[in-house]
C-alpha cells in the first residue's frame, strides 16, 4: 500500500521509466481521467478483452476487475523500455509466470494500523471498503516473502530512495519489467 504515491515519485527520480495504464472496471473517482489513470472498461468490454487474450494478467480486487493490457506492454519491451506495473498480489503472481525477468517489489505498509490512518486520510473509501482493503493488505503481507525486493513505506523520501536504489541496480543489470506490489 502506498503504490500509488511511491511510483509517483519514482517516475520523477528515474525518467526513462513508463508506467503502464491498467484497465479496470472499478468507476473513475474524482479527479481521475480516462486512459490517463485507467483504461475505465464496462464489465462487457473488460470481458470481450479477456476471452481475445488481451490481458498479461488480470485480477479481481475488491469486487471490481483490474488487469494490464498486453498493447501496454508489448512495443516497450520488444525495444527495451523499462515498464512499470502498480498491480496486486494475484497479478503479480501471474507475471512471475509470463515475464519471469520482470523485478518484482513488494511494497509494504509500516503497520497495519498506519495503513488504516493512511487509508481513511486519503477519503477516498467507504468505511466497508477501508475494512475490505486492510483485510487484503494482511492477507497480501503474508505473501512478501514471494518478493525479490520489499521496501517498507515509512518514511515517504526514504521509501523513494530504496526503491529507487533497486530499480536503478536492475536497469544497469540490463532492460526487465518492473512489478510493483501491494
Ligand atoms: N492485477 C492487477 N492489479 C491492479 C492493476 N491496476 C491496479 N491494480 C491494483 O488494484 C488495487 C486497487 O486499485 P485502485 O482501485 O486504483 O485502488 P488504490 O490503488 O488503492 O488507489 C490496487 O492494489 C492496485 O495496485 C492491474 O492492472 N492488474
Ligand atoms: N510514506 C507515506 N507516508 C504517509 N502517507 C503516505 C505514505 N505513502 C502513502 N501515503 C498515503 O496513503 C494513502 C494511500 O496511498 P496510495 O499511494 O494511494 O496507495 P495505493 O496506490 O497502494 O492504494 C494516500 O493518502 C497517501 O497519501
Amino acid at each position: 500500500m502506498g503504490k500509488g504515491t511511491l511510483i509517483r515519485a519514482l517516475l520523477e527520480r528515474v525518467p526513462e521509466l513508463e508506467l503502464a495504464v491498467s484497465a479496470t472496471t472499478r468507476r473513475p473517482r474524482a479527479g481521475e481521467t480516462q486512459d490517463v489513470d485507467y483504461h475505465f472498461l464496462s464489465d462487457a468490454e473488460f470481458e470481450r478483452r479477456v476471452q481475445a487474450g488481451g490481458f498479461v494478467e488480470w485480477a479481481e480486487y475488491s469486487g471490481r476487475r483490474y488487469g494490464t493490457l498486453r498493447s501496454e506492454l508489448d512495443d516497450r519491451l520488444r525495444s527495451g523500455r523499462p515498464v512499470v506495473l502498480e498491480i496486486e498480489l494475484q497479478g503479480a503472481r501471474q507475471v512471475r509466470q509470463t515475464v519471469p525477468a520482470a523485478v518484482q517489489v513488494f511494497i509494504a505498509p509500516p503497520t497495519l494500523e498506519t495503513l488504516r490512518l493512511r487509508l481513511v486520510g486519503r477519503g477516498t473509501d467507504s468505511p466497508e471498503d477501508v475494512e475490505r482493503r486492510l483485510q487484503t493488505a494482511a492477507d497480501e503481507l503474508a505473501a512478501q516473502e514471494e518478493f525479490a525486493y520489499v521496501v517498507v513505506n515509512d518514511r515517504l523520501e526514504e521509501a523513494v530512495g530504496r526503491l529507487e536504489a533497486i530499480v536503478r541496480e536492475n536497469l544497469s543489470a540490463g532492460p526487465a519489467g518492473t512489478t510493483l506490489s501491494s
